[in-house]
This record gives C-alpha cells, structure tokens and sequence, in this order.
C-alpha cells in the first residue's frame, strides 16, 4: 500500500517558512506507517480509491463545507459516492456537503465555527495549524477564510481516513492532516494561528499542552482555544470521575478564569473569553451518518443541565490569546 498524501506535503512545505519540520516529519510519518497502522487502514485506502474523479462545478468553504454539486454527476455516482462515505463511519465532526450527498454528522461542527469566527484574526495568507482537528471540518472552513495553509494534528486515523475522502474531491486544496499528537510536534514557532478545539480536557497535563500550543506560534501569533469549562472563579477546577458525558479520557475542566490564569502562567498575553456556550442536544445528536449514543444520552434524563454522572452539563469556552 503507497500513501502519498505526505510526500505531496513535504514538497508543499519545502520552500515554506514550515522547512524546518522537515528534519524529523518524514521520519515520525514513516515509523507510524510501519507500526501504527489501524486494521482496517489499508481496507480504508482500498474504499478510498474507488471514489470517482469529478469536476466539482462548485466550491463552497465560506459558508458551509460544499464541494461540487449534484449535477455534476448522474445518479448512479452519486449512489455510489454516498456508499463508498458511509464505510468511514461513524462521522462525527461536520457537516460536508459533496455533489448534493449530505453527510449529516454528530456535531453541527459549523455551529462551533459560527462561535468562533467572529473573534479571530483574519486569516487570509496565514499559515494556520489545527491541533486535534477531527476529521478537518473547520480545516476546509479556515481554508474558506483565505489561509495560505491549513495544516491539521490529529492521531486518530479514522478521521484522517475521513479528511482525504472529502480531499479527494479537492486534491490540490493547500490543507493537509498529519496522523500524529500534539505531544509529537516539534517546536516549530511558526504558525501565524493556531486553533485547538475540544483537546484541552483529553490531556492529563493541560499546562504542558499549553505549552506545546505557544511552541507552535511565531511571536505574536494567535491562539484560539476551545474547551469544556465550568462555573466558578479563579480557584475552581473540575477533575471528573472516571468519567464525564461517559467520556472516559477526560482530565480537567477548569472555569474561564482558572484556565486565563494557566495560560498567562505559560506565557500567552491579551488572554481574552469570548463565547461561552452549553451545548444543545440539536449541536450533537445520532444521525444517519453517525447512528451510536450521542449527548442526549450523556444526559441525566430528568435534568439535561447535569450529566448522567451528576457533573455539570458541557459547558464551552472559546479562548484567545497571543504570543
Ligand atoms: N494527542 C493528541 N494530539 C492531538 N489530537 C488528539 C490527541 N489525542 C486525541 N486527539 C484528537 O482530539 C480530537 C478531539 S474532538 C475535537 C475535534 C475538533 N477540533 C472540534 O472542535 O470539533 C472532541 C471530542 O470528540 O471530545 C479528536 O479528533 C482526537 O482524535
């Protein structure tokens, strides 16, 4: 099995401010692919060649991620488009509209993207970094603010599956999803934004992370940071259980002011809150594209503002800060 996707990438980046990167990516990218590999990768890559080659007539990534419309192909492709996606599932991080077959995810992930644009720095020829970026839903909405590059971390390789599905029919869109942690990034001290969105709570050391985030920026770049917080003042911290909302690998919740103490302790300067937001059952539910249990039944039944465990319901903070 060949995966190119990378090598198109190395090349992208040579003559980039990101060349640096080069010294040890190739390396951690070739080790994964020789020991990492999930079971069903290679079925995966299987599925993902058989996907036709169009020619989208359209290209929507302003207002919704839309790429080529049902016109462009007869109903038989189409058919056979929504077939070949449905074999990725369960698809979480969304919504993609490709040639007029509507992938209906969990998450309305352009709700979150709807939050937070208004805030941030315009992004147009900017080198944007996505840590924990999914499947790369706001990927393709970061490139449809005119980013230079969009580059996305995240190791989980369903969703890097899912990225080059979409990708597929837009191969030559500078975005590009590297299957690798955050713990795994060098200091590249670069990116002109870096967003992390729904991260922060899976890492058992969330000043590290923070760290690691401000060693991705160049000097005075932005962070955009998103997590799930709580109610309560600078001293207040949530550990949960075992588990929150049945999540099992969730560390810290913080409230808005202890996590604007964290990031000015690793250094981040103008720490500003801008949304605060609880998540609605309509952001993240069971759809045909993802038929598993979803937030209603992380809920308590008699009280959608506590978790089944008792917590707090999810409660969203979106952060911005500079280097
Ligand atoms: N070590 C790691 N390094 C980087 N990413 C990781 C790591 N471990 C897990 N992830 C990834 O972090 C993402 C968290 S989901 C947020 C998606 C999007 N940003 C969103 O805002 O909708 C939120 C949630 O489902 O709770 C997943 O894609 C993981 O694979």
């Amino acid at each position: 099995m060949t995966i190119n996707w990378f090598n198109d990438f190395y090349k992208h980046i040579a003559d980039s401010p990101l060349s640096h990167w080069l010294e040890v990516l190739p390396a951690q990218v070739a080790q994964w692919q020789q020991a990492q590999l999930h079971g069903d990768f290679a079925k995966w890559v299987k599925l993902l060649n058989k996907l036709p080659d169009t020619k989208p007539s359209i290209i929507n990534l302003k207002d919704r991620v839309e790429i080529g419309s049902q016109n462009d192909i007869d109903e038989y492709t189409q058919r056979q488009i929504a077939g070949l996606m449905k074999q990725f599932m369960p698809w979480r991080k969304g919504p993609f509209h490709i040639h007029g077959v509507h992938i209906d995810t969990e998450w309305r992930s352009d709700w979150k993207w709807d939050r937070v644009k208004p805030h941030i720095a315009d992004l147009t020829d900017r080198y944007v970094l996505d840590i924990g970026c999914g499947s790369g839903y706001h990927m393709w909405r970061m490139l449809g603010e005119n980013a230079k590059m969009v580059v996305g971390a995240d190791p989980t390789q369903l969703f890097l599956i899912q990225f080059q599905a979409i990708k597929h029919f837009l191969p030559h869109a500078n975005v590009h999803l590297m299957p690798i942690g955050v713990e795994h990034l060098p200091e590249l001290n670069t990116f002109d934004t870096v967003f992390s969105m729904g991260v922060l709570y899976h890492r058992k050391s969330p000043i590290d992370f923070l760290y690691q985030l401000k060693q991705q920026l160049r000097p005075g770049g932005e962070l955009v940071l998103e997590t799930l917080v709580v109610e309560g003042d600078e001293q207040t911290v949530l550990m949960a259980g075992e588990r929150y909302a049945q999540m099992r690998n969730v560390w810290y919740l913080p409230s808005t002011d202890a996590l604007k103490v964290w990031m000015s302790r690793v250094g981040f300067k103008n720490i500003r809150v801008v949304d605060v937001d609880q998540t609605r059952l309509e952001e993240q539910r069971a759809t045909e594209w993802m038929t598993n249990q979803s937030l209603k039944d992380f809920l308590d039944p008699n009280d959608i503002n506590k978790t089944i465990e008792g917590y707090p319901a999810p409660l969203r903070a979106v952060l911005i800060a500079e280097k």
